[in-house]
């Protein structure tokens, strides 16, 4: 497919006002894309790009360049060439980067060039597209919008179902349903200030505690059982007991989705960080086992006995995890069925003292008629915890002073824009225990892109959780204001720094 095409059809939608024109639009593109093509396509006509980033700067973006006068770049070769600036690294990199720019923007014709240029300076993004695309797919292979919706829910990319459409048809459907083995994206929860907000919101809700573990979703099919993590990583071997406990269930085929966590001797949960380094860790599982051991609380479930769940209201799954798993693996919670009636909202707020009592995080309220959203932070489930933390991307790390030289200490913090970049929005070295300093200073080493003075700037990859006291004007960093009080809590290494908090969540702080 020829760029000239994607860039004539993202003008058309752009600057049509009618749904079904852009969804007639959209399908007619769909219509003449290869397979390949497709989930390039996609993220062009949302006004992203794959690469996430290309390291290129605005100036270079706004450097003139003879255009061509016939259209004949593809979709892939401009891939192809987008691949290789953002590959650009080391010394003279973003010299090597407008080389490349100038020779892609070269072989573009003028109103080629003005789609990459806006492209990539972020100026195409429509947030709505991917509902349009959704729809002119389904027009374009003849499947019903409803059921690619679902697709891609579970399949977690609007660019992987579009590609399995057009290389195979509607009926390629069938490979993005829920199956056990086959685990789908976690639905994620949104945060609330306290109890009585989150029920405002939600209306008849359920209250649970919020436990501070590692997220699994366990897959059984009778004796074979599989665990994976909320990233998707299969860490079945390293969690034996989980599979022991799944094989003792009430049913021999489901999907569940829980917490796994290490109850300590008292009853209380230990530290966060002692179950993620055991789930962390392949090395000799059998002892870690004896020391640390772990046990599944599970708060959903997904499919039973070959029914998928994912459409079912709450209440009906809550229902059906109580006939399959006995109490003990099954989390707490209480109903708030009546969101007007003054004494459930007061059990509700009890309940959740009584969770922080028992040592969890807060607790998670889920509306009560909600179905499963995978891989959404849908408005369905809302998060009440008393300290407010934001994972946030290590930028940059200085050598430490004192006690702390040789170790990497004070972190340059930043959360993630819509285009994938980082603001920065403060230093922390506080919360830095000497292990996490030990930790630290050769995990961000091996990250590292180079140093300055006491500064060490690495690759954006690690996510470190963060606890502060509010958010405040700061003209000292890029989006106008700073962390108050930053502190570290923890790693959050199974997060991805596409998972990080975003800058438009740190500005309704400020708010
Ligand atoms: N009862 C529960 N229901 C849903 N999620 C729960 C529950 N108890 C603990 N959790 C955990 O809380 C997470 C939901 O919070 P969220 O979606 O914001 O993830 P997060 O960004 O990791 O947040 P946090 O850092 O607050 O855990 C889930 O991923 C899960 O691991």
């Amino acid at each position: 497919m020829l760029l000239a095409d994607v860039a004539r059809t993202s003008e058309r939608v752009a600057g049509t006002a009618s749904r079904t024109e852009k969804v007639a639009l959209l399908a007619g593109l769909f219509r003449t894309a290869g397979p390949g093509d497709a989930p390039i396509v996609i993220t062009y006509l949302a006004g992203r790009i794959p690469q996430r980033r290309t390291g290129l700067g605005w100036r270079s973006l706004a450097q003139p360049v003879p255009p061509a006068a016939e259209p004949s770049l593809s979709v892939r070769e401009v891939h192809r060439a987008l691949d290789g600036i953002a590959a650009v690294s080391g010394k003279g990199a973003q010299a090597g980067r407008v080389r490349r720019l100038q020779a892609l923007l070269g072989a573009a014709t003028a109103a080629e060039q003005r789609f990459l240029v806006r492209l990539l300076a972020g100026e195409l993004r429509q947030g709505a597209l991917d509902a349009f695309a959704v729809e002119g797919l389904a027009a374009a292979v003849g499947a019903d919008p409803d059921g690619v919706r679902r697709a891609v829910m579970v399949g977690g990319s609007l660019g992987a179902v579009a590609e399995a459409l057009l290389a195979r048809g509607g009926g390629a459907l069938e490979e993005f349903r829920l199956g056990v083995g086959r685990p789908v994206l976690p639905m994620l929860a949104r945060t609330a200030k306290d109890v009585d907000e989150a029920v405002d919101g939600l209306g008849p809700c359920a209250v649970e505690e919020k436990l501070d573990g590692i997220r699994v979703q366990v897959h059984v099919d009778g004796a074979d059982v599989r665990v994976f993590t909320r990233t998707l990583e299969e860490i079945t071997d390293r969690v034996p007991e989980l599979v022991e406990a799944a094989r003792g269930l009430g049913t021999a085929r489901a999907v569940l989705d829980g917490e796994v966590i290490a109850p300590g001797p008292d009853g209380r949960p230990r530290p966060f960080q002692e179950v993620a380094g055991r789930v962390g860790s392949r090395l000799d599982v059998e002892r870690a086992r004896a020391e640390l051991p772990l046990s599944p609380v599970f708060f959903d479930l997904l499919s039973v006995d070959g029914r998928d769940l994912l459409e079912r209201p709450v209440a009906e799954r809550h229902a059906e995890l109580a006939r399959v798993v006995p109490e003990p693996m099954r989390v707490r919670r209480t109903v708030v069925s009546d969101p007007g009636d003054a004494a459930a909202r007061a059990r509700a707020r009890d309940f959740a003292a009584l969770a922080l009592e028992r040592g969890h995080e807060g607790v998670v309220l889920k509306a009560l008629g909600s179905a499963y959203a995978a891989g959404r932070r849908g408005a369905s489930w809302v998060k009440v915890k008393p300290v407010h933390t934001l994972d946030l991307v290590v930028l940059a790390a200085e050598w430490g002073h004192g006690r702390r030289t040789g170790r990497l200490s004070n972190l340059h913090l930043g959360a993630r824009r819509a285009d994938g970049s980082f603001a920065m929005l403060g230093k922390t070295f506080k919360g830095l225990t000497d292990t996490l300093l030990a930790w630290q200073t050769e995990r961000l080493l091996e990250l590292s892109t180079g140093g300055e003075g006491g500064t060490v700037a690495v690759r954006p990859e690690l996510v470190v959780e963060v606890a502060f006291d509010g958010v405040q004007r700061s003209p000292r960093y890029p989006e106008g204001v700073t962390l108050r009080f930053a502190r570290v809590v923890r790693y959050r290494e199974d997060k991805t720094a596409a998972e990080a908090d975003t800058v438009e969540t740190v500005l309704a702080f400020a708010r």
